[in-house]
């Protein structure tokens, strides 16, 4: 038995969380700033990302303390693999930062990506990304027995870009994500594997996006990355300027800001939107304990 701190069934070894959301791709986030889940995070990640047997989640976020910036973000994928950067997830880390006080209404902290800035602005968060870089366009792949027109984009992980237009399956919502998304996601083109989004414009400047996703080996209702990179390439194409409205699956609206010499170089490339905590708990020892992540 650890140190009573004096609430309830609360003990100084407590694994406190918040269960977070930022338009339907959720997250476990844990204030990890002793550094204690460090080194087992995937295992965590796994168990507590787990929709039956564990809170569920797309992916894990650790918060650490930071160095040269206000706290460092830590995403684990919810099948255990680490993500360098993940667009809704860093607004929902800004949100529960603010909550815990480590943080006022502007942050600066690290990621594996490079440092993000932020600022809170009552329901929305606003996001300094970092800058995308490896623009490619209209690249040719086969997958799945067909050859694909893609177009890619790292801006904090790999993004590649697929304009339904070109493809003939329909409206958006008629796509086969779950079938397509394998294969191309882990096409050997990209050798650190690929995030893979599906875009549809329903407007100047506006885009509805599908993503599959590297690490969580599924669809998510919503990516942020992913948005800033649809946005980003269909300017390249020539197709949209600053700013752009993407319109996630799970509901709410993304907005991307950003700068553009035009040739492939941006600046201020900024991604805002919601982040909601739907619970903040305690996990139970028991629990832990069983899964071998306490002794
Ligand atoms: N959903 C995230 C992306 C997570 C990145 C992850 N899937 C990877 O590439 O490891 C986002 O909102 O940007």
């Amino acid at each position: 038995m650890s140190n009573p701190i004096g609430a309830g069934d609360l003990t100084a070894d407590a694994l406190r969380f918040a269960r977070m959301h930022g338009c339907g791709n959720d997250f476990v986030v844990i204030d990890d700033r002793d550094g204690k889940w460090f080194s087992r995070r995937a295992e965590l990640a796994r168990a507590l990302c787990d929709r039956r047997k564990g809170l569920g989640g797309d992916g894990l976020i650790l918060i650490g303390n930071g160095k040269d910036t206000d706290f460092t973000m830590t995403y684990v994928n919810g099948t255990g693999v680490d993500g360098e950067m993940c667009g809704n997830g860093a607004r929902c880390v800004v949100r529960r930062a603010h909550d815990l006080q480590i943080t006022g209404d502007r942050t600066v902290f690290s990621t594996e990506a490079g440092p993000i800035s932020a600022r809170i602005e009552g329901g929305i968060i606003s996001l300094g990304m970092t800058r995308p870089r490896d623009a490619e366009l209209h690249i040719t792949v086969e997958s799945d027995g067909r050859n694909w027109t893609v177009h890619y984009i790292d801006t904090g992980v790999p993004h590649i870009v697929i304009f339904i237009d070109q493809i003939d399956d329909g409206p958006i919502d008629e796509v086969d994500v779950a079938r397509y998304g394998p294969g191309l996601r882990r096409h050997p083109r990209f050798p650190r594997g690929a995030n893979v989004n599906f875009a549809e414009k329903r407007g100047a400047n506006t885009y509805r996006v599908r993503t599959y996703e590297r690490g969580v080996e599924a669809e998510t209702l919503a990516c942020g990355t992913g948005s800033v990179a649809t946005a980003l390439i269909a300017h390249l194409l020539g197709e949209a300027q600053s700013p752009v409205t993407i319109l996630p699956t799970g509901g709410g609206t993304l907005r991307i800001d950003f700068r553009s010499n035009g040739e492939g170089r941006f600046e201020d490339v900024q991604l805002a939107g919601p982040a909601e905590t739907i619970a903040t708990g305690t996990i139970a020892e028991d629990w832990l304990r069983e899964r071998k992540l306490l002794s």
